[in-house]
């Protein structure tokens, strides 16, 4: 397996950078392609000098970037996209460019160049407000109540049809929240930054109940790999697994962590929020996915969200 030849969309991002870390520390060739829209060279700086390692800057939406990013590769781990859920309700066509049409272009990729593995980063917000919580991968009808969620749903349905129609072996993964090393936007970072400014207030957007499941980095990418390889033993076409914690918290506690480690005593305001203390228009206010299936495989994370959340603080307070 080392001697595959692995693409990462997206590799100069958060998730994208670490998991390019992880899979050249293995012995794996690694290309990255990324427009550094929402990535950065510098994430990259410890793999630029690898000889098992390449970068190409473009931008996928252009299918001709796609094809030659494509050539030659065994497994594309598919991570490129606009991260952001809180966009949905002021740039929808960000998020079906960048999180559909993008998709559609590296899979039409894929099919002219009979590249047959796809690994694919999902997300939670698939499941909208789910009324089963922990949340397993069956539960339906999927009805996301955001923009980015709803684009992530339809790059899942257009990847199991490319993969039931031209026979590849793929799988989305359901990500709960992601922190850790190198994320540079999301709850834990804004409140840094705000605190940075301003060390005697804290603005909490929503009504700070908001209560989720984080998963450390670290963990996704195990997480991806192993699973991904256990369903390529088996031929599966296509699968989806939930990758989260067991645990949740809320993001008054997130403040109460990064407070405490700051060594900071700020007032909190809380906006109060809109639609029921939400931090903005399809913010999903309570999130447990079950990684049940995902253990039946034999994975497990190493860290529960508090532990999660409490290395991520340490590690965005000393980059
Ligand atoms: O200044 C802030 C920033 C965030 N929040 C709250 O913190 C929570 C987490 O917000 P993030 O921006 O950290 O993350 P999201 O839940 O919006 O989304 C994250 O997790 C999703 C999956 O669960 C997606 O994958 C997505 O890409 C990823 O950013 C939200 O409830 C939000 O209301 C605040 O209260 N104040």
């Amino acid at each position: 397996m080392v001697n595959m030849k692995i693409l990462i969309t997206g590799g100069a991002g958060f998730i994208g950078s670490n998991l390019a870390d992880y899979l050249v520390s293995k012995g794996y060739s690694v290309r990255v392609v990324d427009d550094l829209s929402f990535g950065s060279v510098d994430n990259l700086k410890d793999l630029i000098q690898e000889k098992n390692f390449e970068f190409i800057k473009g931008d996928l939406r252009d299918p001709e970037i796609a094809n030659n990013s494509v050539k030659g590769i065994d497994i594309v781990y598919h991570l490129a996209a606009n991260p952001e859920v809180r966009i949905s309700s002021q740039s929808p066509s960000s998020l079906y460019e960048l999180n559909v049409y993008l998709t559609y272009n590296i899979l039409e990729a894929m099919r002219k160049n009979n590249v047959k593995v796809l690994a694919f980063a999902s997300s939670s917000t698939v499941y909208g407000e789910a009324k089963k919580i922990p949340t397993p991968e069956d539960y339906g009808p999927l009805e996301p109540i955001s923009v980015y969620g709803g684009a992530k749903l339809a790059s899942e349905a257009l990847i199991s049809s490319y993969s039931h129609t031209f026979k590849l072996n793929s799988v989305s993964f359901r990500l709960a929240n992601v922190i850790g090393k190198r994320s540079n936007h999301g709850v834990i970072h804004d409140f840094i930054e705000k605190l940075k400014k301003d060390k005697t207030r804290l603005e909490i957007l929503g009504d700070g109940t908001q209560s989720k499941s984080y998963i450390h980095v670290s963990d996704v990418i195990e997480g991806m790999h192993y699973l991904l390889n256990k369903n390529l033993e088996k031929n599966i076409i296509y699968d989806v697994y939930n990758i989260g914690s067991d645990d949740q918290v809320t993001v008054m506690d997130i403040a109460k962590i990064i407070i405490e480690k700051m060594g900071l005593n700020p007032k909190i305001y809380l906006t109060g929020g809109v639609d029921g203390g939400r931090g903005w228009i399809g913010d999903v206010k309570y999130m447990l996915l079950s990684i049940e299936k995902a253990k039946s495989i034999g994975w497990r994370p190493k860290l529960n969200s508090y532990e999660a959340v409490k290395r991520a603080v340490d590690e965005a307070l000393n980059s």
